[in-house]
């Protein structure tokens, strides 16, 4: 049963208590008997439509390609505290039969299943509502995210071939880097399988909303969990937008202490690099920011959560007017940006515009553009002038 219908059955639930709903369900439903319809005989297929209907229970699977990694064992326990995931899938090139083992005796409702090579990507990978990639190699002091390129974007593209093959509607999360231009090359791959959706593709940027809450509330002496800190852009040094100027509390930030603290935000990652001295990259807070993410994605969309809002690089689809105002500021070049999007029940519900910046601010998206479009142009290159897939 695919995620849509699940959706509906839980709108009929929802209807029984809340009769507000009621309009959107019944256009659900029409359009649910208008599929019916066009398979005779119509007595029949509303008899399967009922005993589909009461007979199936709501499976929402999710898969995380790279588990046995840094961020994917600690991803994969968070999302196992779900009790929206009935299916937690779990893929690898090494160990995944041990990490799936450990976390399937967790009380929690999701069962467990590992998966090891590609021999057994489909098996894991089919069917997913949500995938999430945090596969590939992290980086060592003295790398960029680029120098990632080069061994994660055929990672990368693999896994992107498998999905677009056997979960072509799930909502894919990209963890690994170089994010800038490895979700332009999920976007490609998904266009060659004619199966590209803009609102089902995201880079998962939420790290550097995280960090950007935990390094200004000790500054300006506010919550740390509560505070929200929109941060465009890109994921790799001054790419990476912090909106200051849009927080409560940071006008009584010196000139200084704003230079600062963006820049911590900006290279927050080389920080945990170099403390890890070769042992890899950020993984802890990076699953904690991909859960909540996930998490997020499967409110919106199996829950029906409405106004959740997360900052997250996505295609600027032509269509929204959000992706039309970042444009404006950043140029049509630019065709992903980390922005503030509305998620819904199909993903992207809508982009919202990045809103006011200052002078400060203005200087920073001029430096960051050339490097992004350099970026993007080299991941969706990888895919448009790569071999045939
Ligand atoms: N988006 C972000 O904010 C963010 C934050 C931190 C790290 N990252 C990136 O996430 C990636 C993973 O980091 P990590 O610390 O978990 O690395 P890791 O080396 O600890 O784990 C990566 C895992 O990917 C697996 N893998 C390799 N090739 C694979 C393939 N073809 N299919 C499936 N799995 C495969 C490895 O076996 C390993 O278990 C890196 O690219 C890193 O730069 C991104
Ligand atoms: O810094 C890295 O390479 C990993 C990640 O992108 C991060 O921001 O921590």
């Amino acid at each position: 049963m695919q995620i849509n219908d699940q959706r509906s059955l839980m709108t009929l639930a929802h209807l029984l208590v809340e009769p507000k709903r009621s309009r959107r369900f019944k256009r659900r439903l029409v359009f649910k008997f208008g599929d019916l319809l066009i398979s005779p005989p119509f007595p029949f297929s509303l008899l399967f439509f009922i005993l589909e209907y009461t007979h199936s229970s709501i499976m929402v699977k999710v898969t995380v390609c790279g588990a046995a990694g840094g961020i994917g064992q600690p991803l994969s326990l968070l999302l196992k505290q779900s009790d929206v995931i009935t299916h937690l899938s779990l893929y690898d090139i090494v160990n995944t039969p041990g990490v799936a083992a450990d976390l399937s005796h967790i009380n929690t409702k999701s069962k467990v299943t590992g998966h090891v090579g590609a021999a057994q990507l489909e098996e894991a990978i089919k069917d997913s509502a949500i995938v999430v990639i945090p596969a590939g190699v992290p980086r060592k002091p003295g790398m960029t995210r680029d120098d990632l390129f080069k061994i994660n974007a055929g990672i990368v593209r693999d896994l992107a071939v498998a999905a677009a093959k056997f979960a072509p509607k799930a909502f894919m999360c990209i963890i690994s880097n170089p994010v800038n231009s490895t979700v332009p090359i999920v976007t490609e791959v998904f266009k060659q399988f004619n199966v590209y959706d803009p609102k089902r593709i995201f880079g998962v940027t939420t790290l550097d909303i995280v960090r950007a809450s935990t390094f200004v509330s000790g500054l300006i002496g506010a919550e740390a969990s509560t505070l929200r800190i929109p941060v465009v852009g890109g994921h790799s040094g001054v790419t990476i937008l912090p909106l200051l100027s849009q927080v409560a509390g940071t006008d009584k930030l010196t000139k200084e202490q704003i230079e600062q603290v963006t820049h911590r935000i900006q290279f927050g990652g080389d920080e945990v690099v170099k403390a890890k001295d070769g042992a890899g990259s950020a993984t802890l807070s990076m699953a904690f920011a991909g859960a909540r993410f996930a998490l997020n994605v499967l409110e919106a969309s199996v829950k029906g959560t409405s106004n959740i809002v997360e900052c997250t690089y996505v295609h600027l689809d032509a269509d929204q007017a959000g992706a039309k105002e970042t444009k404006a500021v950043v140029g049509d070049d630019v065709e992903y940006f980390s922005v503030p999007v509305e998620l819904g029940p199909n993903g992207v519900q809508k982009i919202l515009p990045i809103g006011q910046i200052n002078e400060y601010e203005k200087g920073l998206f001029a430096a960051a553009v050339p490097e992004l479009t350099g970026n993007i142009s080299k991941g969706s290159a990888f895919i448009t002038e790569g071999a045939k897939l």
